[in-house]
């Protein structure tokens, strides 16, 4: 029997997917399970989509496109300040739901509820913002305009890390673009974002607009089908560096327009000169939000040797402080991981790190169901796997370092570049260490970055591309040149 959770609002539990405003199952009538990470409940059934079934998504996306793109920007911006206003009115219910599909305590599922919805705010300020350029021409007879077009239909496939940011990060944008979506659901995750096509719906998004395609086992043709069908013509993704590049392969042929939010392998610096209080606060934020599932999450803390000792003591009795336990629990402050996959990950990097000489300050075990104790490793070395691979769990590994030249080298050392982090009170250091890591975004004495009001993405193999900021609506549109002849 599925648990379904009590919702002040029951219609955001919707169990079907969504294509054209409908509420539809797959053509076979198969489904999947979802299940509570944190208790092993099981949630619900949503359809097994398949190929036949996403070609009806792109169909509808593509019909709705013919009206929805020559809409005006004022009307578009209306419509994300309503689909804004209504998460906002079931926002304790979309955070309580959060924390059933993907763990997180309560407090933080909040917070994403908030910052998911941040993107519907800001990309309705720039729905109207879209301007084009005049440009001087190089011949007297003619006048260059440029202007900014919906780039057409849009393939969203995003993880399960933030059932609702990571969506909304791209189709807010998106609509306010003037685009219509195909989103393919994370399949842990799959009720939080039909949550967010039913407010849309009520919101007075027209149907064909947003659709939403759940699907597991048949991920990797409906992921092909979204790349390869010539009806669409952008593919934004977020999730392992892996994926990106099969969803590349895939995009060739009809050369879409892409961009790719992928892994990344943050380091997290922490020099002399630093507020060594300051940094370990810091570093609980950064290397524990989300118990490490997120991909700006330090994946490295690198600490300088005069003031190693002190900051690992401090960092150890702070983890001491967590309370592990189930996300809705009262004074849970870290959840589960999302499967026995993610715990597998975590403790092969805790044990080849142990294997090469590595202490254990705090956990380095799992405690039961998909829940690793929240751990510290001291004296990890440079060349250990947690250096060098993404962990996405809560592991925390210091490498003691001596110079600045060397934790440049050591953090360059590695082929992605998403975030990175240091903490230092020389200004003149920040601005060289900020300009010399290979990263799209760099925190300096600051441990969370993520705003709708910046560009958030990364350099090398972190993808490309950038969401929110001024810069993300671009990634929705096209540039068009309109030179006009006999004007004189
Ligand atoms: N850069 C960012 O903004 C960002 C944000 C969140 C997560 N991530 C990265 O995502 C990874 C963790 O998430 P994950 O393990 O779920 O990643 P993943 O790449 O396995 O899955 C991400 C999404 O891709 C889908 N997918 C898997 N195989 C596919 C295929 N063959 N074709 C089409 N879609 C496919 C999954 O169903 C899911 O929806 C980490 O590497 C993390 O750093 C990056
Ligand atoms: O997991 C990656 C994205 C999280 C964020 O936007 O801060």
């Amino acid at each position: 029997m599925a648990k379904v959770p009590q919702l002040r609002n029951a219609s955001l539990w919707q169990t079907k997917s969504f294509i054209n405003n409908e509420w539809v199952g797959s053509d076979n009538g198969a489904t999947f399970a979802v299940s509570d990470p944190g208790n092993g409940d099981h949630l619900g059934d949503v359809p097994e989509m398949g190929v036949a079934e996403t070609r009806r998504a792109v169909a509808a996306a593509s019909e709705a496109y013919k009206s929805f793109s020559k809409t005006t920007t004022k009307s578009r911006q209306d419509l994300l300040n309503r689909i804004f206003a209504l998460i906002n009115e079931n926002a304790d219910d979309l955070a309580k739901m959060v924390t059933i599909e993907n763990g997180k305590p309560l407090a933080d599922a909040k917070g994403e509820v908030g910052y998911g919805n941040s993107f519907f705010e800001w990309f309705a300020g720039e729905a109207v913002r879209t301007y084009g350029d005049v440009v001087p021409a190089a011949n007297p007879d003619l006048r260059n305009i440029v202007i900014k077009q919906p780039i057409g239909v849009c393939a969203i496939l995003t993880p399960w890390n933030f059932p609702i940011a990571m969506i909304t990060r791209k189709l807010a944008p998106a609509l306010a673009a003037g685009c219509t979506v195909v989103i393919k659901t994370p399949a842990e995750t799959p009720f939080c974002a039909l949550a967010i096509a039913h407010l849309c719906k009520e919101a007075g998004v027209p149907a064909g607009v947003v659709n939403v395609v759940t699907t597991d086992k048949n991920v990797a043709d409906v992921g092909k089908e979204l790349c390869e069908n010539p009806i669409i013509k952008k593919v934004s993704f977020t999730g392992s560096t892996r994926v990106g590049k099969i969803l590349m392969q895939q995009s060739s042929n009809t050369l879409k327009k892409l961009s790719f939010e992928l892994g990344g392998n943050a380091p997290f610096i922490v020099f002399d000169d630093a507020d060594v209080d300051a940094a370990v606060a810091g570093a609980i934020a950064c290397k524990f939000r989300s118990s490490g599932q997120t991909c700006v999450c330090a994946n490295r803390i690198y600490v300088q040797s005069s003031i190693y000792a002190e900051f690992a003591a401090k960092l150890s009795e702070k983890v001491n402080q967590f309370k592990l336990g189930y996300g809705l629990d009262e004074g849970t402050t870290h959840g589960p991981l999302i499967a026995e996959r993610a715990l597998d990950k975590v403790q092969q990097h805790v044990e080849d790190a142990i294997k090469r000489g590595a202490d254990v300050l705090n956990g380095g075990k799992r405690v039961g169901g998909n829940f690793y104790a929240p751990t510290v490793l001291a004296n990890v070395p440079a060349d250990a796997l947690v250096n060098h691979d993404e962990t996405f769990g809560p592991l925390a590994a210091l490498t003691k370092f001596e110079t600045e030249e060397d934790v440049i080298k050591l953090a360059n050392d590695t082929d992605v570049g998403l975030a990175g982090y240091m903490y230092s009170r020389d200004v003149g250091r920040v601005w060289r260490v900020s300009e010399a890591l290979e990263v799209g975004m760099v925190g300096a004495n600051a441990p969370i970055l993520s705003q709708a009001c910046i560009p958030f993405g990364g350099q090398k193999q972190s993808g490309f591309g950038r969401e929110g900021g001024r810069q993300g609506i671009e990634e929705y549109q096209t540039t068009k040149l309109i030179a006009m002849g006999g004007v004189i």
